[in-house]
């Protein structure tokens, strides 16, 4: 790759409507939005995920920026790569930081894709030619996201997921329940219990949940195989799958039956597709998370989910789920519960350079 330079834009936007979890609300984001140019005028793009304080992981906007700016780019400066495939190998002097190093790998999967002419769906061995819409509820008021819930699946969407803790959890879901017999459902805890709530999460077992996701400590999968041996409900693990081996031993452990991918969480797509490929040989069902993230992370989501293992619809929804405005054109849309992968090469999505410019806070440039 003959790469010319990299822009970091840090993106400021209010979200149409807060989302809650226990750990609290998000009612604006701000992301970095990465941009690497080679000498034949492809651009690639990435999108740092790390949200403005680390309640979600320990990497921050700022963190990223830092890491990106100081270390990365000039890793990348002074090796060069040759593939996208070598970049978290060629990153690993940097431990962890794994968001920052995902916002530039994927820009450089999208660059890759860009010059070989191909959908990076087609580049990473996607089988999809659309994948099923999926969305996300983060309203602990329980008439408001029963509204919410009734919108949605007017909307099309095919699973919902709920957040939930220790606080009203049986009577949300019930009542959630009494009104969507059958509705596709799975909730979320961001590790709100402890093994101490053994006896709260199997009350829920009767709701048949698809999963709960992530019911203990962020950083824990041994309590996690006791807890799935006295519940029904299938665990999905997020937070405490940061790298492929921790997806490895949670699966040899039996700490969970179903897993949640986030390419920033696992540093990169190179990584999310070895976690897929792993889980997929193991007949482990995976499917891909979201960061309340613009459009330029759900188009990089949209490529991974269409490789074969992703069978269960993530939490991926349209650009108008969170934003008056995406920063990409043609936004994400969902037509008849499903998201079409673009079949342009790349990720399929421009930049909206108009709004980007109205959303941008902060700008720099890197020369190679
Ligand atoms: O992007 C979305 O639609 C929301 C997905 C979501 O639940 C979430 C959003 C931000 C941080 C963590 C999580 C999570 O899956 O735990
Ligand atoms: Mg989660």
């Amino acid at each position: 790759m003959d790469i010319k330079g990299v822009k970091l834009s840090i993106v400021k936007m209010q979200l149409k409507h807060p989302f809650t979890t226990h750990l609290g609300s998000v009612t604006e984001r701000e992301a970095i939005i990465v941009e690497v140019e080679d000498r034949n005028g492809f651009i690639g793009y990435g999108e740092g995920v790390a949200f403005s304080s680390p309640w979600y992981t320990e990497e921050t906007v700022q963190t990223s920026y830092h890491v990106l700016k100081d270390f990365l780019i000039p890793i990348l400066r002074k090796n060069g790569i040759s593939h996208p495939d070598e970049a978290f190998l060629l990153f690993s002097s940097v431990r962890r930081n794994h968001m920052a190093k995902a916002a530039l790998e994927t820009a450089l999967w999208d660059l890759q894709a860009k010059i070989e002419g191909l959908p990076l769906s087609t580049l990473i061995g996607g089988t999809m030619e659309a994948i099923h819409a999926g969305v996300v509820v983060g309203n602990p008021n329980l008439p408001e996201a029963l509204k919410q819930i009734e919108g949605y699946l007017e909307q099309g969407f095919k699973r919902v997921k709920v957040k939930i803790s220790p606080e009203d959890d049986f009577q949300y879901i019930s009542e959630i329940r009494k009104q969507f017999p059958d509705l596709p459902l799975m909730a979320d805890a961001n590790s709100a219990y402890s093994l101490e709530d053994v006896g709260r999460l199997e009350a829920l077992d009767e709701f048949g949940l698809l999963m709960i996701e992530q019911p203990l400590g962020y950083d824990d999968i041994v309590d996690h195989a006791k807890l799935q041996s006295q519940i029904e409900t299938p665990i999905c693990l997020d937070e405490s799958i940061v790298t492929f081996d921790d997806a490895r031993k949670a699966i040899e452990l039996g700490s969970c039956k179903v897993i949640n991918i986030k390419i920033g969480r696992v540093g990169g797509l190179g990584e999310a597709k070895r976690i897929h490929d792993y889980c997929h040989s193991n007949g482990i069902p995976v499917w891909a998370g979201g960061m309340i993230e613009f459009g330029i992370s759900r188009a990089h989501n949209i490529a991974l989910a269409s490789l074969p293992g992703f069978t269960i619809p993530g939490d991926i929804s349209g650009s108008d789920r969170y934003w008056e405005q995406d920063i990409i054109k043609p936004e994400i849309v969902v037509e008849n519960r499903m998201i079409n992968v673009p079949d342009r090469p790349g990720i399929g999505f421009e930049l909206n350079r108009k709004r980007l410019k109205e959303v941008t806070v902060f700008e720099e440039r890197f020369k190679f």
